[in-house]
């Protein structure tokens, strides 16, 4: 199984354009609608159509696993908690279901790792690779053949998704334990020290995080000898389900999928998705800025300014989902409102030009 990913096209630059010029055309001070304008032009060259259309089929994919490192007390709780919740999230009792009620979008949960028995497994358990991983911290995540299963499997269900329809995708995350290897991952590809990167998770005491920062250590010298492989960085220190999602997160780029992207645990995905695929976060906005202070290197790694900061640190896709109805809203404005001739009211003299990218990339101005 290969572990390449194809070139990564950019959205469309015509749409782009066309999407920049059409906001200067409605019935508003050219910018006056800020960022929105910018999630708009987003949205309208990811579709490779101005005006762009609503999202017909959002879709969050909870990716499940745990981790060998909880048995190491990294978390405020123990590891069976992950195989609990991934049957709370089938019968639709968890933060993401709700949300994503509201937000219009719908829910797959899929187990890559978990430890205990699935309650429902032939709904969960089509990608599973293995139960939990190595304790990142002094053994290797996974084996050979299971990081290519996992790669495998993050595309595949990506592939699925979009092949069914899906318009707009989240990859939400559920794993005990798991804020220990996102944040090695982190700290390996950002550069950055343990301290600055351990962060409270579920919620850990102080001599919790001594553990944990103590785990991070560790890892992260495991993890800088094989930094510069994003495969053997996911193999080394990640886990079946963080692999998954880097390459859920890379192939939906390459199938021209716009993605909202959570918190830490996602952001950890994304880093090494970008460098499985350059280009893909292209395809990416942030849905908001966790609390986890890893979370911001990822964003300013990515070059990625987050739409909300509500203080979120719950993952499952929670804070991706809490943007979806900023972003619909912002790709509705572009396509629905009127424009000055449509509604025969005159334009001012000064247009400022609008901003141009979402992500602040190319430095439009307003
Ligand atoms: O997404 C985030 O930013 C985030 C921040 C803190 C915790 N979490 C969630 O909490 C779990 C991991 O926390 P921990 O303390 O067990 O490492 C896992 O299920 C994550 O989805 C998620
Ligand atoms: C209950 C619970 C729900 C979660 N959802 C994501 N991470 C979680 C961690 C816990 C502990």
């Amino acid at each position: 199984m290969s572990t390449e990913f194809p070139h990564i096209p950019t959205p469309d630059a015509q749409a782009h354009r066309a999407a920049v010029a059409r906001h200067l055309t409605l019935t508003k001070p050219a910018g006056s609608l800020g960022r929105l304008e910018e999630l708009g032009v987003w949205v309208a060259a990811c579709q490779g159509q101005c005006p762009p259309r609503p999202f017909a089929r959002p879709r969050v994919i909870v990716f499940a696993g745990d981790h060998g490192v909880a048995a190491h007390g990294v978390s405020a709780f123990p590891a069976e908690v992950t195989g609990q919740m991934v049957a709370n999230f089938l019968t639709g009792g968890a933060a993401i279901n709700v949300m994503a009620a509201v937000a219009g979008a719908t829910v797959r949960v899929l187990d890559l790792g978990v430890d205990t028995d699935a309650e429902f497994p032939e709904q969960v358990t089509a990608h599973k690779v293995r139960r939990s991983s190595g304790s990142v911290d002094r053994v290797d995540a996974l084996t050979d053949d299971e990081i290519y299963a996992a790669i495998a499997a993050g595309r595949a269900i990506a592939d699925e998704e979009v092949d069914a329809g899906a318009d707009l995708l989240v990859a939400g995350d559920m794993g005990i334990a798991n804020t220990t290897p996102a944040s090695i991952i982190i700290a390996a590809l950002a550069g950055a020290e343990p301290v600055a990167v351990v962060g409270r998770g579920t919620g850990i005491d102080d001599e919790a995080w001594m553990r944990k920062a103590v785990a991070i250590r560790d890892g992260l010298r495991r993890a800088r000898r094989v930094s510069a492989n994003p495969v053997a960085l996911l193999r080394t220190v990640g886990g079946a389900d963080i692999a998954a999602m880097a390459a859920f997160l890379a192939q939906a780029a390459v199938r021209k999928t716009p993605v909202i992207l959570d918190g830490l645990v996602s952001g950890a995905a994304a880093l090494v998705a970008e460098e499985l695929a350059p280009g893909a976060s292209e395809w990416w906005v942030a849905g908001h800025r966790s609390v986890e202070p890893a979370h911001t290197l990822v964003l300013e790694q990515l070059n990625l300014t987050p739409v909300l900061d509500l203080e979120l640190r719950l993952g499952e896709g929670t804070g991706a989902v809490a943007a979806l109805p900023l972003v619909t809203m912002a790709a509705r404005v572009l396509a629905e409102m009127a424009t000055f001739s449509d509604a025969g009211v005159t334009e001012g003299d000064i247009r400022l030009p609008a901003a141009v990218d979402v992500n602040g990339r190319n430095g439009g101005w307003r």
